[in-house]
Order: C-alpha cells, then structure tokens, then sequence
C-alpha cells in the first residue's frame, strides 16, 4: 500500500539533508527506500537522511538516527545534528535552547544560540585503531597507507564515525573524487571512513574538502571539520580554537587539545521547504 511521507528539507552550509518526524510513530525505512529517497533526479534527493524519535533513556531530550545516502546507518552528523536542534525548536517539539540528544555514538549537547547559530558539543575525539576502526599495529599522530602503489601520510580520528585526514597545500587541487574514493573503500577501514583534506591557512584557519563515506563529496562535513582540527592540533600546527572554510560558509571548532577534552561546533543550519512524497 502507498504512503505520504511528510518531510522537511535542511542543510548546514550545503550539506543536506531529508527530516523525517517519527515522534508520533515508529519509522523503518529499508535501505532501497532511502536510496530512492536520496536520489537527486528520481526522490527528494539528499545527503543524508535524519530521523526525529522520542529518547529511549531518561533525562534525555530525543534520539536522533542518520542514514547516509546509500542507505547505511552511520554514528554521527554533525552539521545534522545543528538541522536537528532547529527542526525541533521550530516544529515545537522542545521550548529549550540546550538539549541532550542520543545517537549511536553516545549523546550529545545541543545549544541553540539567541543569534540562531547552534553549538554541539561533539563529545571526545578517539584515537585507538580499535575505536576507529582501523587496522594498525599501534596509536599514532600519523601512519602509512598504501593506496594505488603511493603511500601517504594520513592522520586517523573518530567522532564517533571514522575520518581519515590529509594536509594538502590546496585544497582546490586536492584529489577529491579519486584519491578520496579509493580511501573511503580502504581493506584497512572495515567500516569504511570519511576522507578529508585539510589545507592549513594559519593556526587558527583551515580550508576543508569532504569525501563523505557513503555519499561521496559534500559541500561540508561538521564531524570532518571536528576530526581535521584535532588532527592539525595534534600534529602541532593548530591551535584550540578554529575557523574552518567550507563552500557555502564556515564553522568555529574547539579542542582543548587534552584526551579528555570534547570537540565544540559551532555554525548554521537551514530550512529550505517541507513537502510530502508517497512512497
Ligand atoms: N558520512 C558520514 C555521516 C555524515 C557526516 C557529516 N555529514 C557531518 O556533518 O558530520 C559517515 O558515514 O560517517
């Protein structure tokens, strides 16, 4: 039987995304119907697609689940999980500016600004190869991978999804859609990873392009701009406080540099238009 799913369409800075409201009924999507979904010329077309649920733990706001548009359930959004904290204060789901949220990776803090910014607290970047995941002997600032017969330097940071880092002189020339391709589908990445490459502009700016995995390159990546600053600071060349350099605008990302430390993002998040489609 044919249904009309209800939809809002978001994006922060670019990097867009289908809400789904499942506050009121449980919602299962299969994998080809979120494919369908994502599709640009057949469905809405989408990043990635996010579902709104009632938490399932006390003192918890909401629960939030992020599809990617191949139809894998991923751990973190970033520059979702702003879209999220709007959607619910503007659809009166929440009266509060500070909301805790679950997701797969653990819960995370929302703020949402008087200026309409929304700060999320991203939680602490990992490190460990088994927390990646990542196949490698040891921890390090920075391993080897073989790709195609050329081996690079990449750093390797979760944020509760995987992300490969790179520093590139530019990131205009960077070999995105290939480099980041073969990257993203790595033997030594079992989950596969998010591939990004960093251009340091000084120690308090960076310019960033994201090969997303399960989508490919996106206009802007808020775990992958959370994941290049831990990595540039850690290598010594940034400091605790950033402004990272996206197509459509910037986000402001902070790291006390300390294990124990979480990552602060800060930036915009958009709506576009609602609509309906029968699926
Ligand atoms: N593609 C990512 C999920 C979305 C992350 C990104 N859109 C963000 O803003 O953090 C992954 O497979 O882990």
């Amino acid at each position: 039987m044919r249904t009309l799913l209800p939809f809002t369409k978001m994006h922060g800075l670019g990097n867009d995304f289908i809400v789904i409201n499942a506050m009121k009924q449980a919602f299962s999507l299969t994998p080809i119907q979120i494919r369908y979904l994502a599709n640009r010329h057949i469905g809405i077309g989408c990043d990635q697609l996010l579902v709104v649920e009632p938490s399932t733990q006390a003192m918890v706001d909401f629960r939030y689940r992020i599809f990617n548009a191949d139809g894998s359930e991923v751990q973190q959004c970033g520059n979702g999980a702003r879209c999220f904290a709007k959607y619910v204060y503007d659809k009166g789901l929440t009266t509060k500016h500070i909301l805790h949220v679950e997701t797969m990776s653990g819960i995370i803090q929302l703020h949402i600004r008087p200026d309409g910014n929304i700060t999320v607290n991203m939680g602490k970047p990992r490190f460990l190869p088994a927390e990646i995941p990542f196949l490698a002997e040891e921890t390090a600032l920075f391993y080897p991978l073989e790709v195609e017969g050329r081996t690079y330097q990449v750093s390797v940071v979760s944020m509760g999804n995987p992300h490969v880092v790179l520093i590139v002189d530019n990131v205009r020339d960077a070999p995105v859609q290939t480099l980041g391709a073969e990257i993203e589908q790595h033997p030594r990445f079992p989950e596969r990873v998010n591939v990004g490459f960093m251009q340091i502009v000084d120690k308090h700016q960076i310019r960033l392009r994201v090969f997303e995995r399960g989508v490919g390159e996106t206009f802007a990546c808020g775990t992958g701009a959370c994941a290049a600053v831990v990595a540039g600071q850690r290598a010594g060349l940034l400091g605790s406080s950033v402004i990272v350099h996206l197509h459509y605008g910037q986000l402001h990302i902070e790291w006390a540099a300390t294990d124990s430390a979480s990552v602060n993002m800060s930036g915009p998040a958009t709506c576009v238009f609602e609509g309906t489609i029968e699926l």
